[in-house]
């Protein structure tokens, strides 16, 4: 019941996730839980999000370690069965290993899925594990309806300040506390800043006007559907309001992040939306540093996406090169950072 209370006070989906699968992880002696979201675009793939896995030592003391490497034979059963997974499923790898794979539906959707693995059986557990997935299930949809736009599915603006203060946050101990996110990175073969990048549609309210609300709202849909088919997994998405997206660029060099960009933005101008035909974007894009107010950060996204309006709309334009070639000014700082 405690465990319950706790994983229920969470208000976030990332926080939620490493409660359940804590939870989990305490009902078996030893095991491994890997908590996965599942993406259909732009191919269906199951992305791991929280792992998790449990021994005990040689006083009989349970060792938790996170963020473990999904197990082999759990990539190898997805893989081959990602058609078939839409229902809870006992299997036992070729490796003996037991499994119990459980999909976790929102409005009758699969949206996350959990694997448990153990050398030992568990199947006495199962009764309760289920109880606390039914949780997570209904759990989940109440905070996807809190987090997402209900229009595009995108995050929305209020999840967009604790997505970015998390991300900041995050950045400012690993830089401050060893563990360095350069390390991190080159681990993961990554490189370069973390960017915010505001999109906006240019000229919109001529569309609302000569075409209706009913065929805006169309053109809204189809733009978020090319963002979640242009950006990568990790990319994070939000529909700030109105015609005004916003994205998180993961770690990437300064020219990737331009080609990125610019990539999608000719991709919206070549696409034909129903019945309104072509549109284009602007774009402005600013570093995410930890050295900068988040506030900040998307009022200088903001100030290179009124420079490309101005400068004739269909344009990707970078806050820092425009501060650096005289084009605009910088942004001043309101006192000092006090961020957490
Ligand atoms: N269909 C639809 N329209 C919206 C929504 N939210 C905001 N809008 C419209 O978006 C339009 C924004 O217009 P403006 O801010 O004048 O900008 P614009 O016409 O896009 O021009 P520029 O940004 O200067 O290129 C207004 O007509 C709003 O009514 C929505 O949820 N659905």
């Amino acid at each position: 019941m405690d465990s319950i209370i706790e994983i229920t006070n969470n208000r976030d989906s990332d926080e939620f996730g490493i409660s359940i699968v804590a939870t989990i992880a305490e009902l078996i002696p030893s095991c491994s839980v890997c908590l996965f979201q599942y993406n259909e675009f732009p191919f269906a793939s199951y992305k791991s999000i929280v792992t998790l896995s449990v021994k005990k030592d040689d006083e009989g003391i349970k060792q938790f370690q996170w963020n473990i490497d999904v197990p082999q034979d759990t990539h190898e059963y997805l893989d081959k069965n990602i058609d078939h997974l839409l229902k809870l499923t006992v299997y036992q790898s070729s490796q003996g290993v037991h499994h119990v794979f459980i999909p976790i539906l929102i409005e009758g959707k699969i949206e996350y899925a959990i694997d448990i693995s153990s050398e030992e059986r568990f199947s006495n557990k199962l009764d309760s594990i289920l109880a606390i997935t039914k949780v997570c299930e209904n759990f989940y949809a109440i905070l996807a309806h809190s987090e997402k736009d209900s229009l595009t599915g995108l995050f929305n603006r209020r999840t967009y300040d604790l997505k970015l203060n998390q991300l900041i946050k995050k950045q400012y101990y690993n830089k401050k506390y060893g563990e360095s996110v350069e390390n991190e990175k080159r681990e993961k073969g990554k490189a370069g800043a973390t960017w915010l990048a505001v999109i906006d549609i240019d000229l919109f309210k001529q569309v609302n006007d000569k075409f209706g609300h009913i065929y805006g709202d169309e053109v809204l849909l189809t733009l978020s559907q090319l963002m979640n088919h242009s950006f990568r997994q990790n990319d994070l998405l939000f529909r700030f309001g109105g015609e005004e997206f916003v994205i998180i660029l993961e770690p990437i060099s300064d020219n990737d992040v331009v080609k990125l960009l610019e990539s999608f933005r000719a991709k919206v101008s070549q696409h034909k939306f129903p019945m309104v035909g072509k549109i284009t974007v602007s774009i402005g894009f600013a570093k995410v540093a930890d050295s900068v107010h988040p506030k900040s950060i998307f009022d200088n996204a903001d100030k290179a996406l009124y420079y490309a309006k101005e400068a004739g709309r269909n344009k990707v334009c970078n806050y820092e090169q425009l501060v650096a070639s005289g084009d605009i000014f910088e942004h001043e700082e309101e006192g000092d950072i006090e961020l957490f």
